[in-house]
């Protein structure tokens, strides 16, 4: 079939692409329709040209031709030519016994529009996400940082520990009695990690029904089970992949489990129900309990390689009787913010404060922190009274010390000399006034002292968290 026949140049005309073929001195020979009206130019204007002439005259640029004579290799190009883009692929063939270049020219302008548009859309798609992570982040750690209540010994030292520990990977135990914020230092830790962009993911070992807890933390492959969800089910250390896994309340965490973790401790990989795969887990593991887990080794109801592992770094939370000093700045942080919450504008009047402060709050924070909230909501006035405290509370004689409450009993007084009472009263007056107005100078205005005053007795008193 000659070049020419009708059929062979019926076929070429009627393709979408150009076709531009030129022979082995790089003189144009034949093209069909499309690749006319992709250089703009009639046939007689373009064949019988050198395609260096067609590049100098702008026609196209790059020239394919050139390149193939030059490399004798199929070459790729992409070319413009009137403002539009095209990808040129020139192949060297034998035409006739002679060498031609067939070049087949593609127009991509709308894919490469497309493929562009798709690339700006994926990078502002990739901005986004990085801001709202970012934002995330930055809330997380205002709302947290606004949470952290505390300037006791204790718990400052607490919050150091806290820090210097969050970077590392290992694992920490968190221990303190109930309601005590062992889950809100457990956030802590992994906010001030280099995990704190991945999930926390919790999981509270004792709400969760002893049958359960594998598959929850785990999960099962598909049919696993009868009863199992036919897709099967994704595991807590699987969520929380790149992130922190919180174990609370690991003492509840059942016997026959605990190798299961104590393998994801030792060798971060688990296997989920019904699967023999083992899989990686990329985790952080903090642990929390109340009981005590030596005791609990002793008694066979906890392993003790297990203890061991789980007791790296160990972060002992304080209970409110050993934070003492945190209290009234507990109770002014969760008055304001209930009062906020309900929209009410309540407040303490004397004596219900100190009986507040003086009472032990045996269920920690959260025990405090309900209480004010039931205050706020069911304060009849605007002064709460010794009358709308909880009978628990209301009840309970101010024991732990002399307070300028008129509720000091004489017995209390005679275990005391005068001078200790009145120093007693005096050192409480200072604490009072110096958390309440924040800087010694003030504290001494409102007690009605001078600055040297009140400075000399902060030495005495060896007072140091306001
Ligand atoms: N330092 C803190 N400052 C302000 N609020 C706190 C602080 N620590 C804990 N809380 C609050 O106290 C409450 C109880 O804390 P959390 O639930 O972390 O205690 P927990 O020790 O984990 O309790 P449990 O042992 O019962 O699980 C929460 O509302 C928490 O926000």
């Amino acid at each position: 079939m000659s070049l020419h026949s009708e059929f062979f140049t019926a076929v070429l005309n009627h393709l979408n692409d150009g076709i531009f073929i030129a022979d082995h001195n790089g003189i144009a020979k034949w093209l069909n329709n499309t690749s006319t009206k992709q250089l703009g130019l009639s046939r007689e204007n373009i064949i019988g040209k050198t395609v260096e002439e067609l590049e100098t005259m702008g026609v196209f640029t790059p020239s394919v031709t050139k390149i193939v004579l030059k490399t004798r290799e199929t070459t790729t190009k992409v070319q413009t030519s009137k403002g539009r883009q095209y990808l040129a692929t020139g192949y060297l063939i034998k035409i006739e016994g002679t060498e031609h270049v067939v070049v087949h020219v593609k127009d991509v302008t709308e894919t490469v529009k497309a493929s562009l548009k798709l690339e700006k859309t994926e990078a502002l798609v990739k901005q986004y996400w990085e801001q709202i992570q970012e934002m995330k982040l930055s809330q997380n750690k205002e709302t947290n940082n606004k949470k952290i209540i505390g300037k006791s010994k204790k718990h400052v030292e607490m919050i150091e520990l806290i820090n210097r520990v969050a970077s590392f990977d290992a694992t920490v135990l968190l221990t303190g009695e109930s309601g005590v914020g062992k889950s809100f230092s457990a956030e802590e830790l992994h906010l001030k990690s280099q995990r704190s962009d991945k999930p926390f993911v919790k999981i509270n070992c004792s709400a969760i029904p002893e049958t359960l807890v594998e598959s929850e933390l785990f999960g099962y492959t598909k049919g696993a089970f009868t009863g199992a969800n036919s897709k099967g089910k994704q595991g807590l250390v699987e969520k929380a992949n790149g992130g922190t896994l919180f174990l609370d309340e690991i003492g509840e965490l059942p016997l026959h489990l605990q190798p299961k973790l104590l393998q994801l401790l030792q060798n971060k990989t688990y296997i989920p129900i019904g699967s023999t795969e083992e899989k990686k887990a990329d985790i952080r593991i903090i642990a929390a309990t109340n009981q005590n887990l030596q005791v609990m080794v002793k008694q066979k109801k906890f392993r003790e390689d297990l203890f061991y592992r789980l007791n790296v770094i160990t972060i002992e939370i304080p209970s409110i009787k050993d934070r003492q000093d945190d209290i009234l700045p507990l109770l002014y942080h969760y008055l304001e913010k209930f009062n906020h919450k309900y929209n009410r504008n309540v407040a303490f009047n004397k004596e219900t404060l100190e009986q507040l402060q003086h009472y032990e709050w045996p269920g920690n924070i959260r025990e405090l922190e309900n209480t004010v909230e039931r205050l706020v909501i069911t304060a009849y006035n605007n002064l709460i009274s010794l009358e709308d405290l909880p009978e628990n509370i209301h009840n309970k004689s101010i024991t732990t010390s002399a307070t300028t409450s008129n509720k000091i009993t004489t017995l209390q007084l005679n275990h005391q000399s005068l001078t200790e009472y009145i120093e007693n009263i005096e050192k409480e007056m200072i604490q009072h006034a110096l958390i309440e107005h924040g800087t010694a100078r003030k504290a001494a205005t409102a007690l009605g002292i001078t600055q040297s005053s009140i400075t000399r007795r902060i030495k005495k008193y060896d007072i140091h968290n306001f």
